[in-house]
């Protein structure tokens, strides 16, 4: 039987990002070949130079999942891009901010209600953060879809057994058990999915341009295929990292109360609004955090490719069919030169700056394939994490090694051991 990619094969990528930063490796899969980029200049010729070479690996992966912008390439994926780009590209700003920073409080007020929990309420997360994508992209509460809220995520859970399968294989890798899993799952979001085709109640331009779509011959475009997967990349990343944000600034509280105090400051003195965001988005300190936040822990540190063509990287022959991984964790060169490269450290980030190398740059790619949400995520997670630290205090509840687990992205195994309280002496998230 096919081996899948397993916890093993990511956790052996982490050892390579740990023992070799920055230098490529060759791994054997179930009889292939994977080519592990950690080079910074070959992950450049990978996602941007050399990009016609090395397509996606996601065909079993979009059989389970569905077809969309980020599993197709060439013409099939420029035409799905074109239907959601121009909103992610094009969003009002303020409106952006507000929607975030009202669903911050709220995130905020669910996480500090059960202040005994040993185990952060990474789904109270999750909802506040789908519910900024749904109301700021398709206008609509989240409530309103008749769906549960992490449906999608399960279906990608699901499809995520098939994420770096060699090309011809993995067609045993099914049992009747997880197809019988899958087709429900599909059917519970797919079936939720259908009320936003009732124009009449859900309007919004990204959905009548999907719309539309589906009449195009020669695309096989399904609107709720395409959603699924839009709604894990637009939220299950930035609530993972949420989740991870605040399981580092339980882990260093020093570093906790520095970013306390910069942000209580701002929230203090600056009435909620465009002001506000302004000096929030100014704040050095949140930036570096950021950026160091998506460098240890972001929710997709490995990216698949196929290798279309022989090619030569730096120190490595590829070969044809060769899965390629780029490691976004191995490739942050400017870090390395640290005495210890896997300990936030906000003032060294804050020096490095935010170009290539840098976390805040690799862990959403680059080259035509970038994240096409970057600089949306980037303020509604600067905005969220504002919040938070302003208002909750954080504390390791137990203090366990840490397990990572591959649904699709990269989770905390058995969840975050953070426990949650409000602060005493600034609370205005309460009366709000
Ligand atoms: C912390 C938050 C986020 C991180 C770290 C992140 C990271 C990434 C990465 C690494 C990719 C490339 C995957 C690959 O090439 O295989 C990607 C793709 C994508 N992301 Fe994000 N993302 C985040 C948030 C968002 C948000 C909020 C949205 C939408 C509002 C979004 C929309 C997309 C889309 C549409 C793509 C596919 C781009 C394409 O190939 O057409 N992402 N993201």
């Amino acid at each position: 039987m096919s081996q899948q990619f397993s916890n093993d094969f990511w956790n052996r990528m982490y050892e390579l990002a740990r023992e070799a930063p920055g230098r490529n490796a060759e791994v054997m899969h179930d009889g292939g070949r994977v080519v592990v980029v950690q080079d910074l200049d070959d992950a450049d010729a990978v996602l941007r130079k050399r990009l016609a070479n090395y397509p996606k690996n996601l065909q079993w992966f979009a059989q389970v999942g569905g077809q969309s912008r980020l599993t197709e390439d060439g013409d099939q994926w420029r035409f799905r891009a074109g239907l959601s780009q121009p909103s992610f590209s094009r969003y009002d700003h303020d409106r952006g901010y507000a929607i975030s920073a009202r669903q911050a409080r709220r995130m905020a007020g669910l996480l500090a209600a059960n202040t005994k929990a040993p185990l952060l309420d990474e789904d109270a997360i999750h909802h506040s953060i789908l519910s900024i994508f749904t109301e700021m992209f398709l206008d609509v509460e989240l409530d309103r879809i008749p769906m549960a809220h992490d449906g999608p995520s399960r279906l990608i859970e699901l499809a995520s057994r098939y994420t770096c399968i060699h090309r011809g294989q993995g067609q045993d890798a099914h049992t009747k058990e997880h197809i019988r899993q899958i087709l429900e799952s599909r059917r519970q979001v797919f079936g939720g999915m259908q009320c936003l085709r009732d124009a009449g109640e859900y309007d919004s331009a990204m959905m009548r341009r999907m719309l539309a779509a589906e009449a195009v011959p020669g695309y096989d475009f399904r609107f709720e295929k395409e959603m699924t997967t839009l709604f894990v990349a637009g939220a299950d990343t930035a609530s993972n990292s949420t989740g991870w944000a605040l399981h580092l600034l339980a882990t260093y509280p020093e570093l906790q109360e520095r970013l306390h105090a910069g942000q209580r400051a701002i929230h203090a003195s600056l009435p909620d609004g465009p002001e506000r965001c302004k000096a929030i988005l100014a704040d050095q300190d949140l930036k570096a955090f950021v950026s160091e936040l998506l460098r240890l822990h972001s929710p997709l540190p490995f990216v698949t490719r196929v290798a279309r063509a022989d090619d030569r990287l730096s120190d490595i022959d590829v070969h044809a069919g060769d899965v390629v991984i780029v490691s976004l964790i191995g490739v942050n060169r400017k870090a390395m030169a640290r005495p210890d490269f896997w300990i936030p450290d906000i003032d060294a980030a804050a020096r490095e700056g935010v170009g290539m190398g840098t976390g805040i740059h690799s862990s959403f790619t680059w080259g035509a394939r970038v994240c096409g949400g970057r600089n949306f995520a980037l303020l509604e997670l600067t905005t969220v994490l504002s919040f938070l630290i302003a208002e909750l205090r954080l504390e390791l509840s137990e203090d366990l090694p840490v397990e990572n687990e591959w649904v699709g992205q990269m989770r905390r195994k058995g969840g975050h051991r953070v426990r949650v309280t409000p602060r005493v002496l600034f609370s205005p998230i309460f009366d709000q």
